[in-house]
């Protein structure tokens, strides 16, 4: 019998898991899985329920919750030798690694995803210590993610992001950065780096529109020096994916990258504070199998098979 391992945050997104926990377990036992759950306490808390379900040996680990839930997750998994199949049920606010791997938002449907037991191995990011899922970066915009009180995007929901973002403009600084990708190098002043992974963040849905998520390669961007009227500008663009080709964006891949600045700056891991410059990043070529809605996802070009 396989064994599946549910670890949800009771917080995440609008609080709704909990109430269809009951049926959940039900569907996967019918499944012909032994299910059990684990409620996360706090911060850091699903990083050590994935570590003892991986010393358990469960077949499959389930996140149900939002990036952050997920990035916890992933990060007691990555560096373990035998690592669980990987279930996502999206609960939270932001939910960039589920919709770029096209998982359904409902409840029931993302728990048939995972029935349907097809899997695809998924490239994780890396920087310094920490493991990622959907993107990392640094300068000012970036701090935005974590700034937002938990309990604002449970009530505004996305809506939090921009009116935070709205109200963080005027205070975005360019600074010196030196970056250096698989040999390349990029020094000057910059607004902000992102490294990502899948296709979506935040709600920007093309914002590395070409992104593939097992091609073991980041998409990198790195916003050169503007002022604020073309920040804004390039930001409308990016709603749109028309930012890539635009002459104050650096926009390439990479699987291996160094940041460096001699100024203080801080740097984001999935939207999470992930502690100040430098930084290095690489990409964990196909280190997890996800389960995913494969037909809907070989249609996409992002698969390389
Ligand atoms: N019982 C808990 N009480 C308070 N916070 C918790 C609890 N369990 C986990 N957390 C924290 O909540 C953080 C955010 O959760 P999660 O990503 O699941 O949902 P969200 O905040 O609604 O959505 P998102 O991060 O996608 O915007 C997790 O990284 C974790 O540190």
């Amino acid at each position: 019998m396989k064994r599946a391992r549910i670890i949800y945050n009771p917080t995440s997104g609008r609080e709704i898991f909990k109430r269809s926990l009951a049926d959940v377990l039900m569907k996967l036992e019918k499944a012909g899985y032994e299910a059990s759950c684990h409620a996360t306490t706090g911060e850091g808390d699903a990083i050590e329920a994935a570590k003892i379900a991986v010393e358990r040996e469960y077949d499959v680990v389930i996140a149900a919750g939002g990036d952050g839930t997920i990035n916890e997750v992933v990060n007691g998994l990555a560096e373990q030798k035998y690592r669980p199949k990987l279930g996502v049920i999206p609960t939270g606010t932001t939910n960039d690694f589920a919709r770029a791997l096209h998982i359904p938002r409902d409840i029931d449907a993302a728990v048939d995803v995972i029935i349907q037991n097809d899997t695809i191995p998924v490239d994780i990011g890396r920087m310094n210590d920490h493991y990622f899922i959907n993107i990392a970066g640094g300068g000012r915009l970036t701090e935005l993610t974590y700034e937002v009180p938990s309990r604002l995007k449970t009530v505004l929901g996305q809506l939090a992001y921009y009116l935070k973002g709205i109200e963080m403009l005027p205070s975005i600084r360019a600074a010196e950065a030196t970056i250096e990708y698989d040999g390349k190098l990029f020094e000057g002043e910059i607004m902000l780096f992102l490294v990502g992974l899948t296709n979506s963040v935040g709600g920007f849905e093309k914002l590395a529109p070409d992104s593939s998520i097992n091609d073991g390669l980041f998409t990198l961007m790195i916003l050169k020096k503007t002022n604020l009227a073309e920040f804004i500008r390039i930001a409308s663009l990016a709603l749109r994916g028309e930012h890539i080709n635009d002459p104050n964006l650096i926009y390439t891949k990479a699987n291996h990258i160094k940041v460096k600045s001699p100024v203080k700056m801080q740097l984001n891991i999935d939207g999470e504070y992930g502690g100040l410059l430098p930084a290095e990043f690489s990409n964990l070529y196909r280190h997890l199998d996800v389960f995913v809605p494969i037909d809907q996802i070989r249609d996409q070009d992002k698969l390389i098979e």
